[in-house]
């Protein structure tokens, strides 16, 4: 960090911690404060925030207010709360898109304030990630990225499973969404350009200080700069040639395939990069974590083993269908794993159910928290994914969801655009044909007893967006089976 970086920075600290302190009243039927000092709560909500909250609301209740020395957060946690976030509040009160804009510094104003954008996008979205001809081609494009980069992670002698399995993930959501010519010949300027962009993006300095202040700051801005030229220059090239969309099957193609397309040319550059970060910061972690954990407990891998040998590829893709035991771990990760929180920006002070007044400013659900909550869950902390393969309807899955109990995707009008993707992407590409072709051995990096259910590394909150990962990193050895399991019956019989 520069010199003037740190006068910066010590000089807004020190105005914050006399605001925070001089402002924290409770207002009359606002929640109460968290029950910690200013220090515990920052450093136990930036180390352990799962802990921290469940902590917090054992003292307080399901709401509560957080102070982090620079902002406040609201909490809010439980089913009953879950529900009413995501399904009741109304965007002008509660609002998911300022949350997002304000998430990302101004980085995303253009597309953020652009008439009609926001409606176009989530139209777009809808359609052109999630129809069967679009999700069958995407399929292709993730095999064709799995198949070599698999080859290439056996040719090492061990890899590191979440650094490797993120950039996977990051390379096959490029191409889903910008086509595989582009991703060929940008693909090494832009993986590692997103990596540190999705780091940068919640880093202390960008969040509290003007962008041109910080070394952290200008990168990001020289990010969106270099972005914006290659998204432009990508469109315009596809504009001039409209047959390119309508033949090809990647995202990017079909928007442009909308009336007046060139009207939004400002938006493209924005509305893609915070797609990427969507679509790759939580199913980077669900891939590494799952196969992790599966790895770490034989039983469980046998099992998913089995599976794949009854279900055999066809063109290369696993018909998840028949598949239940793979949609369960995708559950039992997201359950353990994802959504910290679900943000909103609250514009003025509202009144919520029980005549409680949120203040206006930040409000958050942690749908973690309740996921972690043993009278929802039994065993809370065992990566158990039987959990999700119950009939019964008191626990099944599809109760779970109905009762807000486990929104692993969001529920209502901010639901995620992408879940169909998550199991073309996870269940019908990347986890079967790694499991099906390779053994996966764990050589480094995990310690008996550590973490979840023994999976021998704790996740750490303090990096990142989305599904965070491992503390340190976790090596394995990929080695190629004689025989893939879902071919072996099939040549025994010969
Ligand atoms: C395991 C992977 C994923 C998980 C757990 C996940 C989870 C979620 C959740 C919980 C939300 C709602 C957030 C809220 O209400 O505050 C959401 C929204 C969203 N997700 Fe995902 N997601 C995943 C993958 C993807 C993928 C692959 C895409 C593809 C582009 C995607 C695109 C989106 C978009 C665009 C939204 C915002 C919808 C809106 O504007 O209303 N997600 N996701």
């Amino acid at each position: 960090m520069a010199p003037l970086d740190l006068y910066v920075a010590g000089g807004i600290v020190a105005v914050t911690i006399i605001g925070a302190h001089y402002f924290k009243k409770q207002k009359q039927n606002s929640p109460p404060w968290a029950h910690a000092s200013i220090w515990q709560t920052l450093n136990e909500f930036s180390n352990y925030p799962v802990e921290f909250l469940i902590k917090q609301r054992k003292e307080k209740g399901d709401i509560f207010r957080v102070n982090l020395l620079f902002f406040s957060i609201t909490f809010i946690i439980g089913a009953k709360w879950n529900r009413w976030l995501l399904r009741e509040t109304k965007e002008e009160d509660a609002s998911f898109y300022e949350a997002v804009r304000d998430w990302h510094h101004g980085l995303i104003d253009v597309a953020h304030n652009f008439p009609g954008w926001h409606e176009r996008a989530l139209k777009a979205m809808s359609i052109g990630l999630n129809g069967p001809a679009r999700l069958e081609q995407m399929s292709k494009y993730f095999l064709d990225i799995a198949v070599p980069t698999y080859q290439s992670w056996e040719a090492e002698t061990s890899v590191p499973l979440f650094d490797f399995g993120s950039e996977l993930v990051l390379r096959a959501v490029l191409t889903a969404l910008l086509g595989p010519a582009f991703v060929h010949k940008y693909g090494d300027e832009v993986v590692p350009m997103v990596k540190s962009f999705e780091r940068d993006i919640g880093h202390n300095l960008a969040m509290f200080l003007p962008l041109w202040a910080t070394g952290v700051g200008r990168g990001l801005l020289r990010t969106r700069r270099r972005w914006k030229e290659l998204i432009e220059a990508e469109v315009v090239a596809r504009l001039e040639d409209p047959t390119r969309c309508v033949e090809a099957g990647d995202y990017l193609s079909y928007l442009l395939t909308l009336d007046n397309a060139a009207r939004y040319m400002d938006c493209y550059g924005e509305h893609i990069v915070t797609a990427i970060t969507a679509a790759h910061t939580n199913s980077d972690g669900t891939f590494a974590w799952t196969l992790l954990h599966l790895v770490r407990n034989p039983d469980l891998l046998a099992e998913y083993e089995n599976e794949i040998r009854s279900n055999p590829p066809l063109g290369g893709r696993y018909p998840i269908k028949t598949m239940p035991f793979s949609e369960a771990c995708l559950r039992e990760t997201g359950r353990l794993y994802s959504n910290l929180v679900n943000l909103r920006y609250v514009f003025r002070d509202m009144v919520a159910p029980g005549g409680i007044i949120i203040p206006k400013g930040w409000l958050a659900a942690s749908p973690l928290v309740t996921q972690r909550d043993p009278e929802l869950y039994p065993h809370p902390e065992e990566w158990e994914p039987h959990r999700f393969l119950s009939n019964d309807p008191a626990t099944s899955y599809a109760s779970k969801f109905r009762s807000h109990e486990f929104v692993q995707f969001g529920y209502g009008r901010h639901a995620c655009l992408g879940e169909k993707l998550v199991h073309c992407l996870l269940r019908e590409t990347l986890w079967p044909t790694l499991i099906d072709n390779y053994r996966l051995e764990v050589v480094d990096g995990v310690i008996a007893g550590e973490g979840l259910s023994n999976v021998g590394v704790d996740v750490t909150f303090s990096e990142g967006l989305g599904t965070p990962f491992g503390e340190r990193e976790v090596w394995i050895k990929v080695t190629k089976r004689d025989v893939p399991l879902s071919e072996e019956a099939a040549r025994s019989s010969v």
